[in-house]
């Protein structure tokens, strides 16, 4: 048989059904489900009269609008407690595989909990209504974020409607320098290809230097592949993939176990595999990167400068980056290390798991908040991340270092909690989007790996990373 590359070989062992203008139904393994997305997909089946088709499918959590402060007194907005409850009501009728409700030892963002509790397998197809559900390509899986038609669409019928997309590998080899991480690796992709850059296409994330990665590294890539315009982000599995799976609740066992590495080591990308396009990226040229504007193609390196305007020849570009500048209320050439920030936010479905954890905690050991710095929220991103963070003693370097340990969540990622930026306030983030408003009406949102956003915590300002160590 040809070379396959993953992609073809997920989407042709799904495929139930193939129109001539390739048009395809493909069959769903697994459906995450959050609070968000979801209502209206339970009221259409149940006004329908119909039940979802493979209920052992759903694995669903509260995510978005739980608070991550002050447990003891439940949600207090009241659209956020009707969200959340409304999910819990949904799941008790319909039943699921697993639900980790508000308050569970379990419950967290929705892209952490499913390969956290073995619930994301490579070979499987998933689907969230959620635009980040490509994190879980991490695991050799096609993941698509859908709509909430189309969750209802797979709660009844299990299968998903879909045209098959081109294929991209981005290579990335050699050795990241000290202090660089996953998330520089992919903030600089963004910044080569573009926002648009992946459009069209199912993105496989390739090469020595992602091979190096841990599982979490490869989840903050695939992650942001969306962000790259990309279908999906996938990694081929590697003993990395089987090792993390191992023992997981939802992981098989026994001679499952061995039956489904056997095929599980068959996902990846054959030897000599055509792919419709190549990017390839040398791990020594990236840098640690801080976005300045207001988009995450919009980034540079953090011993960059803002850019400026007058010297972008394309006019189009030239008043999106006018714009950008206005908004986020930078002058053009202020060199990176001179932008003072006013909150840091350690979390989201990028960078709240424990590895990512662990790299803030090095920076903070031993240093304090600055004093422009109004607040540090450090949020895990479950129960499960927030239990090992503390085993490990890493809440105790941070809440020595002035910086706040939370309740897992969304929180201020897209501030649909209480946890939000004050109009023109400038955070240090580390989740995945830097849009207008996205962390509160004015806000201003720089997007940095976990290391660099404790080290703008403890300086006041972006700092390079390196210098800190
Ligand atoms: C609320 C949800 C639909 C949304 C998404 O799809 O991504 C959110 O998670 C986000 O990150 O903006
Ligand atoms: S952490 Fe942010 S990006 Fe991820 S699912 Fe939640 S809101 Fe979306």
């Amino acid at each position: 048989m040809a070379a396959q590359t993953l992609y073809e070989k997920l989407w042709s062992s799904h495929v139930v059904h193939e129109e001539a203008d390739g048009t395809a139904l493909i069959y769903i393994d697994r459906h995450l489900v959050h609070e968000v997305t979801s209502p209206q997909a339970f009221e259409g089946l149940k006004l329908a009269g119909r039940k979802p088709w493979r209920i052992s499918s759903i694995v669903a959590t509260a995510d978005h609008n739980t608070p991550t402060d002050h447990w003891d007194l439940g949600i207090q907005d009241p659209v956020s407690r009707q969200q959340v409850e409304t999910l819990d009501a949904n799941i008790r009728e319909v039943g699921s595989l697993a639900y980790f409700p508000f308050k569970d030892e379990r419950q967290g963002i929705v892209h952490v909990i499913g390969p956290e509790n073995g619930a994301t397998l490579p070979g499987m197809t998933v689907v969230c209504g959620d635009s980040h559900t490509s994190t879980h390509g991490a695991f050799g899986c096609l993941a698509h974020g859908i709509g909430t038609s189309e969750v209802e669409h797979v709660m009844a019928t299990q299968c998903l409607l879909q045209k098959k997309s081109r294929t991209m590998l981005i290579k990335v080899d050699g050795q990241l320098g000290k202090g660089v991480t996953a998330k520089d690796i992919v903030l600089a992709i963004i910044g080569k290809i573009g926002t648009a850059g992946g459009t069209g296409f199912a993105m496989e994330f390739g090469g020595s230097a992602i091979r190096a990665l841990s599982m979490e590294g490869r989840m903050t890539i695939c992650n942001m592949a969306i962000e790259a315009g990309a279908r999906a982000g996938m990694v081929g599995v590697d003993e990395t993939t089987i090792a993390y799976l191992r023992n997981r609740p939802f992981s098989p066992k026994g001679e499952a176990w061995d039956q489904a590495v056997a095929y599980w080591r068959t996902l990846h990308s054959d030897e000599g595999a055509q792919f419709d396009k190549v990017v390839e990226l040398k791990a020594e040229d990236i840098l640690p990167q801080v976005t300045w504007g207001t988009s995450p193609e919009m980034v540079t390196t953090v011993d960059g400068r803002v850019p400026d305007p007058a010297a972008v020849a394309d006019p189009v570009r030239r008043e999106g980056v006018e714009r950008a500048l206005k908004y986020m209320g930078l002058e053009p050439n202020t060199p990176i290390t001179d932008i003072k920030v006013d909150q840091v936010f350690i979390g989201s479905c990028t960078n709240s798991r424990i590895e990512d954890l662990r790299e803030a905690a090095a920076v903070a050991k031993g240093r304090s908040k600055a004093a422009n710095v109004k607040r540090v929220l450090v949020v895990p991103g479950s129960g499960l991340v927030k239990r090992q963070a503390e085993e490990e003693g890493l809440h105790e370097i941070f809440l020595a270092a002035g910086f706040e340990w939370r309740e897992p969540g969304c929180s201020m990622c897209l501030a649909m909690n209480a946890d939000r930026l004050e109009p023109g306030e400038r955070c240090a983030s580390t989740s995945n989007r830097n849009f207008e408003g996205r962390q509160g009406a004015g806000g201003r949102t720089h997007l940095v790996s976990p290391a660099m956003a404790a080290a703008a915590a403890v300086t006041g300002h972006f700092a390079d990373v390196r210098t800190l160590a």
